[in-house]
């Protein structure tokens, strides 16, 4: 592993599982960290993430080889510009966001004398904080690497090794196409399940309260999504604008035509549709990607 000192900046779900994994699959690296709130660097103390944690971003990366932003994609930017005066001017800057071309163009800008390869670990849970991280959240699951054309191949290959060391699978895309593919596969799910929930709880008062009493398995897996920190997917949703709102269109478009075949009685279109989504489950499953998949129903 290429890098003897990383920092983290954020300690919620996402830095403190990187912590985690770290001290359990790499205990020969340090690990500082950093994050804006006291309450989560006392609980992050206690629950002894990290070598030292600091409250102060500059001495947090004073020594860093790699430095990890792992903050609400809205943060990155001001998460980048306080660590600036600190770092040694090798350091290699990483973030672990949801959505990239953004993140990227910010990361570039606030840090513009420094290598800048973004990243995305698609892994995670509707919880959030540091209590909520776990060793083996990356074990098996894909890191999407999104490195600027031009980016020092040495420094890619570096960010790349320490997501396999921490069990990750990494793949390399540019950031619009990893912001298009993620629109498709995790945002507008989240979207989705956001509003159905939304309604179901606004139909309460006229089915007094059944929503939640005969809450069954599909309801309640949209209850799990929907339970995801507000702030995050805030910030997700405003900076994966055109990507969200282009597959919006696209959902909207075939949630017509579903409402129009069971307007009109059109069982073979009904029928056909949801044959071919089955089918789609089911080819996932037998490429063993069924982990990789959102997956309303997953459990960890
Ligand atoms: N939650 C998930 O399932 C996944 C999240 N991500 C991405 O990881 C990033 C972090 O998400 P989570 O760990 O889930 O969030 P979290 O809410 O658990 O943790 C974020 C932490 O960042 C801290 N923070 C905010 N602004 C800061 C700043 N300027 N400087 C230092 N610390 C700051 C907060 O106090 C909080 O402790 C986000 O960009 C998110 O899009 C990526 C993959 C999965
Ligand atoms: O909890 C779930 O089902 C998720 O989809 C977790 C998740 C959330 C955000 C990401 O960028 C990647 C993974």
């Amino acid at each position: 592993m290429a890098f003897a000192r990383v920092a983290i900046i954020g300690l919620g779900l996402i830095g403190s599982s990187i912590a985690r994994a770290i001290k359990e699959r790499l205990p020969q690296v340090t690990v500082t960290g950093h994050d804006a709130s006291a309450e989560v660097r006392g609980i992050a103390g206690e629950l002894g993430l990290c070598d030292t944690i600091a409250g102060d971003p500059v001495a947090t990366v004073a020594d860093a080889d790699l430095v990890i932003l792992a903050v609400p994609v809205g943060r990155m930017a001001d998460a980048a510009v306080a660590i600036g005066p600190g770092l040694k001017p090798a350091a290699i800057i990483s973030d672990v966001g949801s959505s990239k071309a953004g993140v990227a163009d910010a990361l570039a800008k606030a840090l513009p004398d420094h290598v800048v390869i973004p990243a995305h670990p698609v892994a995670g849970t509707e919880n959030s904080g540091p209590a909520a991280g776990f060793s083996t959240l990356f074990e098996g699951r894909w890191c999407i690497v999104t490195p600027a054309a031009g980016a020092p191949e040495d420094a890619v290959t570096a960010l790349i090794g320490f997501w396999q060391a921490l069990g990750a699978k990494v793949d390399i895309m540019g950031a619009a196409h990893h912001d298009m593919v993620l629109a498709v596969t995790s945002h507008l799910p989240h979207l989705i399940a956001y509003t159905i929930v939304g309604t179901a709880s606004e139909l309460e008062e006229v089915t007094e309260s059944e929503v939640i009493k005969y809450s069954a398995g599909g309801f309640r897996d949209f209850t799990r999504i929907a339970a995801s920190d507000p702030v995050m997917w805030r910030d997700v949703f405003l900076a994966n604008k055109d990507a969200v709102l282009a597959t919006l269109q696209r959902f909207n478009e075939d949630l017509t035509v579903l409402q129009q075949a069971i307007r009109r009685g059109d069982a073979d279109k009904l029928e056909d549709w949801f044959t071919r989504t089955r089918a789609i489950r089911r080819s996932i499953i037998e490429q063993g990607q069924d982990d990789a998949a959102p997956d309303f129903g997953r459990k960890h």
